[in-house]
């Protein structure tokens, strides 16, 4: 069960009520989707492909970071960006080869279109479903229903060599979110059905701020009056964020639903499109 999941979509649901969460702003809103990339052998990592070597097509997929990064950097070198109240959060901002990157976001782009669903639980396998409440669309790939797609299998992989996940307990479940700009997702926590660590790669262009919040401010009052424990701009071309232990269980992160913003540091940043990948394992 994956309740804080349903937590989420509760509270997407009443914020959806009110018009308004956290001051989103809805007007000029835009259906930007990233399209013409410009990618050939789109579908070469095709959800049903059974292929473990290279592509399916013959051809070796393109070299992703783990071939760059020393095995097992991920917990203490220079990729830590937690401050002194939080030890456990990780990010590498170019983790995803520029090409690999495209080629991922084509392919996921490329997925069926699935229909409106209250539950996102309950989408299909690897399939777009638009979360009715939240109004975006996600897709989940559980290798407990099927076997994950080859490239996503690379990718569970190429975290497992950086340290992003016990090699006895490597990821098994990739929820996929799509936001157009102005869209988010509200504080919570990604809950007990999965072992206390994420990882998530962004793709889509769009950088964001990911806030980690104390998990005690699980009410919109308290945040007003607060600042986040924690700002990580995520760039919106392969990079890679991971919480662990502590920013697991203790916080909950969130992504303003705003069509700018600005750190605290100042910088401001003008939200577009972006499609978020969330490795997780699934207990
Ligand atoms: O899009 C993101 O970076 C966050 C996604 C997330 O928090 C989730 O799927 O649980
Ligand atoms: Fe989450």
């Amino acid at each position: 069960m994956e309740i804080d999941f349903r937590e989420l979509r509760r509270k997407e649901r009443r914020a959806a009520k009110r018009g308004s969460s956290s001051g989103v702003k809805k007007t000029g809103v835009t259906g930007v989707t990233a399209t013409g990339v410009g990618v050939t052998g789109v579908g070469a990592w095709d959800a049903q492909s059974k292929s473990t070597a290279g592509d399916g097509l013959g051809r070796a997929p393109p070299t992703p970071y783990e071939t760059e990064l020393p095995r097992n950097t991920l917990s203490d070198d220079a990729h830590l960006v937690s401050n002194g109240d939080l030890k456990t959060v990780y990010y590498a901002e170019r983790f995803l080869k520029q090409a690999l990157g495209r080629e991922l976001l084509a392919w996921l782009q490329a997925l069926p279109g699935g229909g409106d669903s209250n539950d996102p639980v309950a989408t299909q396998n690897g399939t777009w479903t638009k979360m009715v409440h939240a109004n975006r669309r996600v897709a989940m790939f559980d290798s407990a229903i099927s076997r994950l797609p080859c490239i996503l299998e690379r990718l569970c992989r190429t975290l497992v060599s950086v340290g992003a996940f016990d090699p006895s307990r490597p990821p098994n479940h990739v929820l996929v979110n799509e936001y157009q700009p102005g869209q988010g997702i509200m504080p919570h926590t990604d809950g007990p059905a999965y072992d206390s660590a994420t990882a998530t790669i962004s793709l889509g262009g769009s950088d964001v701020i990911f806030k980690l919040w104390p998990r005690e401010y699980d009410d919109e009052e308290a945040r007003r009056l607060t600042e986040p424990t924690l700002e990580v701009v995520l760039h919106g071309n392969g990079s890679l964020v991971v919480f662990t232990g502590d920013a697991y269980i203790n916080h909950m992160h969130s992504i303003d639903e705003v069509l700018e913003e600005t750190t605290s540091m100042g910088t401001k940043i003008a939200r577009g499109y972006r499609v978020s990948l969330t490795f997780r394992h699934k207990k």
